[in-house]
């Protein structure tokens, strides 16, 4: 196919993303573009988009080598997403989503977990910025650092992820399977609900974080304004014990997502039946109750400590102040698809902090 390259979008720490547009149908797509010498997790994450197909995955198109700039290019194409990832709508609200919005996120996160983890695939990176919104809801991204469940087809993969969203075992460097996606997802139903990392005071001291999640037995504080269904849960997510935590399954059939399936459906027939309806109801109910975070435990043993200040210093830790040298120029995919010249969503600042991903 070919295609034309238009403005960046986007960089993360194995890509840049720029909004590129088919010469022949003129359709606008994602290019994940990086010099082929530094492409092998792009093309690792190819060989799992292109065997997966869900709505609740990203769309893959393809992929190429091209040559720009006398440096050879190894592209990845996948739809193009115009509001960019969940990171981004938290951020733009401040403070954490509407209720209304974290129902709908959840559920089709969990969704697109039940797919993968059904397909034998763990994704290993669950967190809003690897999250799409698109015009049909959101939508799992980035398999930069995904696994299969089966042992031998992922046998020399090396654990990867970010340490925030680590689950204790992961953290711990003993195994990452479907439960470590489940604990991620905890993880990112608080960021949205409070806009902030599940593990606060991060920047503080990161390392301890690593320490506190392997070690400690805690969870991270769950939000007090959260109803008694959604504290539920996320209690189901955020188990220690990776035997105990809920499967996507499960999850789906808890009265959590079940309340919202109900709510969606009430809301259809009261739009058929009255125009003036109000969409938003109040689902979520506010409680009084708080949380307090024990300190740290301390660590049991040396090497296991030497392997999670290795995990940590190979690694990045997320940045929770917003960029805010990201100026939001959105277009909406109409006015892009009229004028290939004007195609950028973001600018970035070189200054962007790059997410944090590693390797023990
Ligand atoms: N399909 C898409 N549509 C719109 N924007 C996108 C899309 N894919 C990525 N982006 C933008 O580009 C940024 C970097 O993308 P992405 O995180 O996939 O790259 P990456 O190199 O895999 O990142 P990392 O490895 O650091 O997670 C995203 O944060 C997002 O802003």
């Amino acid at each position: 196919m070919d295609w034309i390259r238009g403005n960046t979008i986007g960089r993360g720490s194995s890509a840049t993303v720029s909004v590129a547009t088919s010469c022949q149908s003129g359709n606008i797509f994602a290019a994940k573009s990086v010099e082929f010498s530094q492409s092998e997790m792009l093309q690792r994450e190819q060989v799992f988009l292109c065997t997966l197909r869900s709505p609740r995955i990203v769309e893959y198109m393809g992929y190429d080598i091209t040559m720009e700039n006398n440096k050879l290019m190894y592209n990845l194409m996948i739809e193009y997403a115009p509001a960019g990832m969940l990171n981004d709508a938290i951020r733009d609200q401040r403070g954490g989503l509407h209720e209304s919005r974290i129902f709908q996120y959840t559920r089709e996160i969990v969704q697109g977990l039940e797919y993968l983890h059904s397909s034998g695939v763990v994704h290993c990176d669950i967190k809003s910025r690897n999250i799409l919104i698109t015009e049909s809801g959101a939508k799992i991204a980035d398999f930069g650092c995904a696994r299969w469940t089966n042992p031998k087809a992922s046998a020399a993969t090396p654990i990867a992820g970010t340490p925030m969203f680590m689950a204790p075992e992961v953290a711990r460097g003993e195994e990452q399977g479907c439960p470590a996606d489940i604990w991620a997802l905890g993880c990112t139903i608080i960021e949205m609900a409070t806009g902030m990392s599940p593990w606060p005071n991060v920047n503080s001291d990161p390392l301890s974080i690593l320490y506190r999640i392997a070690y400690s037995g805690e969870s991270p504080n769950f939000p007090e304004f959260l109803s008694t269904k959604a504290k539920d849960f996320l209690s189901k997510c955020l188990q220690t014990d990776p035997k105990s935590r809920w499967t996507a399954k499960q999850l789906i059939n808890h009265p959590f997502i079940q309340e919202f399936e109900l709510t969606q459906k009430q809301n259809q027939k009261s739009i058929t039946n009255s125009p003036t309806s109000i969409l938003d109801h109040g689902v979520w109910t506010f409680t009084e109750e708080s949380e307090s975070i024990n300190s740290i435990v301390e660590t049991k043993s040396a090497s296991l400590s030497r392997r999670i200040r290795g995990l940590w210093l190979n690694s990045r830790a997320p940045n929770w102040e917003w960029e805010e040298t990201w100026i939001t120029v959105r277009e909406n995919v109409e006015s892009v698809k009229q004028d290939k010249n004007v195609t950028c969503t973001r600018m970035v600042g070189d200054d962007l902090e790059l997410q944090s991903r590693c390797k023990f």
